[in-house]
């Protein structure tokens, strides 16, 4: 029998997958074609896990541009998309564990502010997009987390209820939706936003997941 909650829905960018490197060569190429300075990647990470328009507003404030997030927008997913899995890793033992879980009958699904084709090119190339069966994009749907409607609508794909589900994610925003849609959430210490919101006791490396999934229960 698997545990009681294992209806399984992971968020992708810090919690799945370093992409931040893609996401800020996306983000210093575009600045590069405005003829603006590039901007680290120390400071891209704080900037994401709130969708790209969210990222773009940010971007264009710290380098000082007056330009619209609506009329930059179509470039900047040009290059989004350009660079979606050129240095994307997957952090370790995400692989095994997934698989783990689904061999413990567990059902995965992926609720991501990432824009959905990027998200399908990087469960591609990180060989892990067979186990997921919801894939919910940032652009999806008209509410991105930390609404609820996406979160429910991956645990609808998956057959699961707000009773069976869990959130795994690495930010605020992932903590707010899980709250706001009535389930638990699980945050690791290892992703991007971090700064304001407290990692999970015990969830130190995506590896100690089943662990951490089983002491829900009791
Ligand atoms: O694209 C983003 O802003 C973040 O994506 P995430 O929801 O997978 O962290
Ligand atoms: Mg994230």
């Amino acid at each position: 029998m698997p545990q009681k909650r294992h209806t399984l829905v992971f968020d992708l960018d810090g919690t799945l997958v370093d992409s931040a490197p893609d996401i800020a060569a996306a983000v210093n190429q575009m600045l590069a074609e405005l003829g603006a300075a590039p901007v680290e990647l120390s400071r891209i990470k704080q900037m994401i896990g709130d969708g790209t328009p969210k990222l773009m507003e940010r971007v264009l404030a710290a380098a000082s541009l007056t330009i619209t997030v609506a009329d930059i927008m179509p470039r900047f997913m040009v290059f989004y998309d350009r660079y979606a899995t050129r240095q994307v890793t997957l952090y370790p033992g995400v692989a095994e564990t997934l698989r783990r879980l689904k061999a413990a009958s567990c059902r995965l699904g992926v609720c991501t502010n990432k824009p959905t084709k990027a998200t399908h090119a990087v469960l591609a190339a990180g060989g892990i997009d067979e186990v997921f069966e919801a894939v919910i994009g940032g652009d999806a749907l008209p509410q991105r987390k930390p609404q609820p409607e996406p979160l429910w609508a991956t645990i609808k794909q998956l057959g699961g209820t707000t009773e069976t589900s869990v959130m795994i994610g690495d930010s605020a925003v992932d903590f707010a939706c899980a709250q706001a849609a009535g389930i638990p959430a699980l945050i690791l210490p290892s992703g991007y936003g971090m700064a304001e919101v407290a990692a999970t006791p015990g969830f130190t490396r995506f590896a100690d997941l089943p662990d951490v999934l089983r002491q829900l229960d009791t």
